[in-house]
Order: structure tokens, then C-alpha cells, then sequence
């Protein structure tokens, strides 16, 4: 394990330097790894696993989009696509990617396979650390490990097919056989990750709510919503106010940060804008900071994550998040980024 320096603070990280594809695949050559579920992180893992030479089946609702999804992408039923329960059976590490709400009601019959030596792997914090909420408390001699991409199963694996890498942080709950963090880094490289970095599966579940909540989805929404609106609002077209707002950050600025830094960022724009954005950083700062707080305590309190077993345990829950997202689509805001999307001259 590597130590390395960030910005002053030594952190444990996994290289693929340090430990190879080739090393992965020998740690797991004698491993069946089935992957439960098939919709966003399911087939970013196993199809990388798939395409890096290990031993993957997937396990899957045969009566759903998603086995004809797996189908579509080369899983062949009976062979390496598999009823949930079979796959299960067949595992000798079972990789739980069902959403996290399925986790529960599928983790009686998950549970029956876990046989002692077997691993049992996880891409969120979610089902042990709630564990009075989820009632998922696995058998103490199997593994508990976790590797969470950071970053959606789509880019993990459009990421793969690039040859570039997605980060992911790793978490051992539990070591039975001794070998949990051969295992774990092994399956962490093994799903395309770019770096791996340490966690426990509290931490990662805090920060990866948080996050999704806040800056990375729920907190950019309502912040780009609201300057939208002010612009609007004061007569400027959905076109200037769409390219003032959601497409500049797309298409020039953030490509600008990723590649070496918001003051990289900040140097390539006017003295103007230099000046004016490090003064209204501190407003903006300080107006969203009690809310960062205050979702922080909410994650950490489980009330987030009751919520979220709450709405996404109901029947119609898949219905009624489409009833939502068609609604945002819909938005003058979204229909005016369609249109600015398709007046991008790669899209012509
Ligand atoms: N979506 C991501 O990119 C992402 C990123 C990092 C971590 N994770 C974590 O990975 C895990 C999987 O997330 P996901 O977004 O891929 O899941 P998902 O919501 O796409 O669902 C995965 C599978 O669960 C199955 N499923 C749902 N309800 C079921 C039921 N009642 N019985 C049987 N199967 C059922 C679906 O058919 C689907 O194949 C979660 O723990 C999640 O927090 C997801
Ligand atoms: C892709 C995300 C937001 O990072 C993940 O955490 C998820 O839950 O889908
Ligand atoms: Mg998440
Ligand atoms: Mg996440």
C-alpha cells in the first residue's frame, strides 16, 4: 500500500502500479464473482471484470428489461446469466448491486448462500451500516469488503472502454478468511478503478450521501435553477440564460478545473470575472454552508437513509421517480438544453 501526500494529509492509497492486473487476476483466479443485479453499477463492474479475464456471472430477475439487457450485452442464460438465487449459489464472492431498498427484501435469500469462506462485497456503505434499519447482518465467517466507484456504472465503464480509470474507495467490515484485502483490491482493480483509497463502510455511506445530495447532484440543481430563474426573471432568454449558466460550465470552465484546477480555472478567465467570483465566493460560501451542515447531521442521524428506504421500497417507486424526472425534461430550463445540445456543431 502506498502512502501518499494530499495537500499536506497522508493517505493510504492502491496503485495499479503496485498492484497490477496481472496480480488481481491471480489473487482470483480459483473465484466465481456473481454479480447481483444488473441496472447501473451491475454492468459497469461485471463487464469490465468480464473483459479483464476474470471468472464473472451475473445474477438477475429473469422477468425484467435487465436480464434482456445482460442478454443483449453477452451474458448467456444458463452459462453466465443466472436466476438471483442460482447465482448465489454459484458465487464464491456474491457482489451486491441491487438498489440499496432491493438489498433488503433480496437479503433472506442472499444470506442462505453465504457459506463460510465466501465474500460478501458491496459498492455502498448503505445495508451494514444501517443495519438496524436494514436488517442485513452477514454471517461472521464470511468476508465483508466494499469497493465504491466514485462516479456513476455508466462512466465506470465508459471510463474502461477508454482505458482511462474511475477512482473507488475500498473497506474491509469483515476479514474471516484472512485473504479480505487480497480480495478487495483485486476485485477494486479488477472493475477498472483508476486509484483505490481507504474508507470504512460508515464513512463512505456519510460522504457518498452527502455528496450526492449535495454538490455533485441535488445541490448544483437547485443552485443552477436558481440563477436560471434570477436571469429569466429579469428578461434574458432562455438562451443567454442556459449558456450563461449550465452550458459555459459544461463545455468550457469545468473541462478547465478538471484538467489542473479551479485557479487554472480562475487564470484562464478575464481580471473581470477574477475579481468579481473570489468576492462573491464568500456570500455563496456562507448562504449554502448551514445547509451542507444540517444534510450532514441528516445523513448521519438516519433519517436520509430512512427516507430513502421509505420511498424506494413502495411498488410504484419507479413510476413515480419518472413522474419527477419527466418533469424536470420538461422544464423551459431542460428543453432549452436539448436544443442548445443539438446546436453544438459535433451534434450536426
Ligand atoms: N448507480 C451507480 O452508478 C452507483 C454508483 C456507486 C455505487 N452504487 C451502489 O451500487 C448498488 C447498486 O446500485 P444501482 O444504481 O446499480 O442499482 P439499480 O437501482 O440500478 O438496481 C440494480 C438492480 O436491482 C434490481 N432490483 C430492483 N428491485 C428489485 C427487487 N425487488 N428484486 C430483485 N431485483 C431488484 C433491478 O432489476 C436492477 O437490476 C447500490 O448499493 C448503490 O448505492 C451505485
Ligand atoms: C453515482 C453516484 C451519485 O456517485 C452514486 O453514489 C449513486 O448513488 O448513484
Ligand atoms: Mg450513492
Ligand atoms: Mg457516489
Amino acid at each position: 500500500m502506498a502512502k501518499m501526500n494530499f495537500g499536506g494529509v497522508e493517505e493510504n492509497v492502491v496503485t495499479r502500479d503496485e498492484f497490477p492486473l496481472s496480480k488481481a487476476l491471480e489473487t482470483l483466479k480459483n473465484e466465481t464473482i456473481a454479480v447481483i443485479g444488473y441496472g447501473v453499477q451491475g454492468p459497469g463492474q461485471s463487464l469490465n471484470l468480464r473483459d479483464n479475464g476474470f471468472n464473472v456471472i451475473v445474477g438477475q430477475r429473469k422477468e425484467s428489461k435487465s436480464w434482456d439487457k445482460a442478454v443483449a450485452d453477452g451474458w448467456v442464460p444458463g452459462e453466465t446469466l443466472f436466476e438471483i438465487e442460482e447465482a448465489c449459489q454459484r458465487g464464491t464472492i456474491i457482489q451486491y448491486l441491487l438498489s440499496d431498498a432491493a438489498q433488503i427484501a433480496l437479503w433472506p435469500t442472499v444470506k442462505r448462500h453465504l457459506t463460510p469462506g465466501k465474500a460478501l462485497y458491496f459498492s455502498h456503505g448503505f445495508g451494514i451500516t444501517y443495519k438496524e434499519r436494514t436488517g442485513i447482518i452477514p454471517p461472521a465467517d464470511v468476508d465483508v469488503i466494499l469497493v465504491a466507484p466514485k462516479g456513476s456504472g455508466t462512466s465506470l465503464r465508459k471510463m474502461f472502454l477508454e482505458g482511462r480509470g474511475l477512482n473507488s474507495s475500498y473497506a474491509i467490515f469483515q476479514d474471516a478468511t484472512g485473504k479480505a484485502y487480497d480480495r478487495v483490491v483485486a476485485l477494486g482493480i479488477g472493475v477498472g478503478s483508476g486509484y483505490l483509497f481507504e474508507t470504512d463502510f460508515k464513512r463512505e455511506v456519510y460522504s457518498d450521501l452527502t455528496g450526492e445530495r449535495g454538490t455533485l447532484m441535488g445541490a448544483i440543481q437547485g443552485l443552477l435553477l436558481a440563477q436560471y430563474e434570477v436571469l429569466r426573471e429579469n428578461g434574458h432568454t432562455p438562451s443567454e440564460a442556459f449558456n450563461e449558466t449550465v452550458e459555459e460550465l459544461t463545455q468550457s470552465l469545468m473541462p478547465l478545473f478538471a484538467e489542473k484546477g479551479m485557479d487554472w480555472m480562475y487564470a484562464n478567465c478575464s481580471t473581470t470575472a477574477q475579481r468579481g467570483a473570489l468576492d462573491w465566493m464568500g456570500p455563496f460560501h456562507d448562504a449554502t454552508k448551514p445547509v451542507f451542515e444540517k444534510l450532514y447531521k441528516e445523513v448521519a442521524n438516519g433519517n436520509e437513509a430512512q427516507r430513502s428506504i421509505d420511498s424506494n421500497s413502495q411498488p410504484d417507486y419507479r413510476e413515480k421517480l419518472e413522474a419527477e424526472l419527466t418533469a424536470l425534461r420538461e422544464s423551459e430550463m431542460w428543453q432549452t438544453g436539448a436544443v442548445v445540445r443539438k446546436l453544438r456543431p459535433e451534434n450536426n
